[in-house]
């Protein structure tokens, strides 16, 4: 990257030879649009290609993190602990990361992690929350993991509330704070500022990072935005496979970052190859910015409500971008996913059905 261009004046090297850090999420947000149904060829496959392209990180825990299998998120096929260590003997160079939001993953979980192979432990909260992340950062590195922090529905706060809470985190252990827009809600500036302000109050004690949803079709715009800003880590997934409209595709990143001059140490060949002949074919589907995708992110959705909205919508017959904009509207966070099914059956006692 040009620093002697102002418009990467921010910019901070996020090593001796790379200008930024890319995560791969398709094993851990593409769970969510595989209704967590990976198995372990799916998870040595992938971690095979990215490893191969030279993606530095790849992230695997169910989509709601560690523990996150229940009745309230959704049951995974495969125990993540075993996705995790499949992942761990697989990479020959790439890291492997793993999530967990508190109140979901436990200690036991995150222990177990790290003795499956997983070295990057990534706390999610949501972006008022960052508190409740205290205890785990010091414990992860206790344990000696390198750690991420996530303020989740980050549209939803303006940059210095987002500013303090990173603080927050980045006093407990967090070696890097993401402005995580989970809704894919944020344009252009809307991230920019958000990280700015980060890179201002972290100046030095933690990186900071960016994490794009499609949406609204701005993933890639938004993350050289975040990197324009100061952003060392962008996550990104392979054919978007991620939720709602998926996360920004990771070799399109790469083939821009490539044309800007910005090195990720990723090759973009080979990753389009991975994205064509092993993610592609193991996706349940594309990840489409259609009608209910775009709500999403217009509405300020939180992104992995999709698929359950979709599931309710066709239960009670009604539509799914109306479950969804009442859920923004009414501002439901993570965890809430149950509230729902009485958005669906609200909207059938209302007469808003399907077939009206
Ligand atoms: C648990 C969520 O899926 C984390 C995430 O990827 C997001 O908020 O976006
Ligand atoms: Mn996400």
């Amino acid at each position: 990257m040009d620093t002697t261009n102002p418009i990467n004046a921010n910019a901070r090297a996020f090593s001796a030879d790379l200008d930024i850090r890319i995560t791969d999420s398709s094993l851990r947000d593409g769970s969510h649009h595989k209704r967590h149904q990976f198995t372990r060829e799916d998870i040595v496959s992938v971690v095979g290609a990215l490893d191969g392209a030279g993606v530095p990180v790849i992230e695997v825990t169910h989509g709601d993190g560690l523990g996150g299998g229940s009745f309230n998120y959704g049951f995974g096929r495969t125990n993540e602990q075993e996705l995790i260590k499949a992942a761990a003997e697989t990479a020959k160079n790439a890291k492997i990361a793993f999530l967990s939001l508190p109140g979901v993953g436990i200690k036991d979980d995150i222990l177990a992690a790290r003795d499956n192979g997983g070295q990057i432990c990534r706390i999610a909260t949501h972006c008022t929350e960052a508190d409740v992340s205290i205890q785990h950062f010091g414990y992860a590195r206790e344990i000696g993991l390198e750690t991420v922090g996530f303020l989740m529905m980050s549209h939803t706060q303006p940059p210095e509330v987002l500013a303090k809470q990173a603080r927050i985190m980045a006093d407990a252990g967090c070696q890097c704070v993401y402005i995580v827009d989970s809704a894919g809600a944020l344009v252009m500036e809307q991230v920019s500022d958000r990280v700015s302000a980060l890179v201002a109050e972290l100046s030095g004690d933690a990186q900071v990072g960016f994490h794009g949803h499609e949406n609204l079709d701005v993933g890639v715009g938004n993350s050289i935005m975040a990197i324009r800003a100061g952003a060392q880590q962008i996550d990104g997934s392979t054919r978007r496979f991620g939720a709602g409209a998926g996360n920004t595709p990771v070799e399109a990143l790469v083939g821009v970052c490539d044309k800007l001059g910005i090195t990720t140490g990723v090759d973009f060949f080979k990753m389009a190859d991975a994205a064509e002949d092993v993610v592609a074919p193991m996706m349940p589907s594309e990840c489409l910015v259609n009608r209910d995708a775009m709500m999403l992110g217009y509405a300020g959705c939180y992104s992995s409500f999709l698929k359950h909205a979709q599931q309710h919508a066709r239960r009670y017959e009604v539509k799914t971008a109306d479950i969804l904009l009442r859920a923004g509207e009414r501002g439901l966070i993570g965890g809430q996913e149950d509230q729902l099914i009485d958005i669906a059956l609200e909207l059938q006692r209302e007469g808003r059905l399907e077939s009206a």
